[in-house]
């Protein structure tokens, strides 16, 4: 048994015809987007939306009929990935890559659920690095910034170069460690100029969605 699949696959079972649909991004939401497919493929009728170019492309290839943003007025429900989660549903997301779509999909949608198994659940987010967008232009002053906050940075990099998002921009991660108020961290980060969005997720998911090995699930 996947744990990560499971989880998925239980929560696609929330998605009911004529619904338009967030998919998520990671390996988690990977499972979702393939059930979403199958269930297309037998006669499902729902639209998505995607959260990056990955899982856009996986929908395509499965026949999940993909419609662009500027076209809807609202997002009944995403199922998307997380790197931890704490028992008040608050999130780190964003070690694909994907954070800034993530949350923007998660902000417009009425429900945000959230797939993982049980090594992404937490007492205190921090231990996993936080992603944080930010643009390349003075990207060593925004570092600054951000090791003044005591949050280590890091650029991510691929290969000899820094991964860069699909939005164009790179990803500092930081080593808080443990985040004692993740509100306010937040939205000290999103004030830094350079930076333009990180991966703390806050009062934003609905239910968590955790698969254990045992082949349970268990709806946080
Ligand atoms: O936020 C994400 C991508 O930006 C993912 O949802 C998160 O990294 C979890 O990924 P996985 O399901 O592969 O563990």
């Amino acid at each position: 048994m996947n744990p990560k699949k499971i989880a998925a696959e239980e929560a696609v079972k929330l998605v009911e015809d004529g619904m338009i649909i967030g998919l998520g991004t990671g390996s988690t939401a990977y499972w979702a987007i393939e059930r979403i497919g199958q269930r297309v493929k037998e006669g499902l009728r729902i639209q998505s939306v995607a959260t990056s170019k990955r899982s856009e492309e996986q929908a395509r290839r499965l026949g999940i009929p993909i419609i662009p943003l500027e076209d809807i007025e609202r997002i009944d429900l995403t199922i998307d990935g997380a790197d931890e989660a704490d028992g008040d549903r608050n999130l780190i997301k964003g070690g694909g890559g994907a954070l800034l779509r993530e949350k923007i999909i998660a902000t417009h949608s009425k429900r945000l659920v959230i797939v993982a198994d049980e090594s992404k659940t937490v007492d205190t987010l921090g231990r996993f690095p936080l992603p944080v967008e930010i643009v390349s232009f003075g990207a060593n002053l925004t570092l600054l910034r951000l090791t003044a906050l005591e949050g280590h940075p890091h650029i991510r990099m691929e290969g000899d170069r820094p991964y860069v998002t699909d939005n164009g921009n790179w990803i500092a991660d930081c080593r808080f460690e443990a985040i004692a108020d993740a509100p306010r961290l937040e939205r000290e980060l999103n004030l830094i100029p350079g930076v333009v969005e990180n991966g703390l997720f806050i009062g934003m998911a609905s239910s968590v969605y955790v698969g254990h090995a045992d082949g349970s699930v268990t709806v946080q």
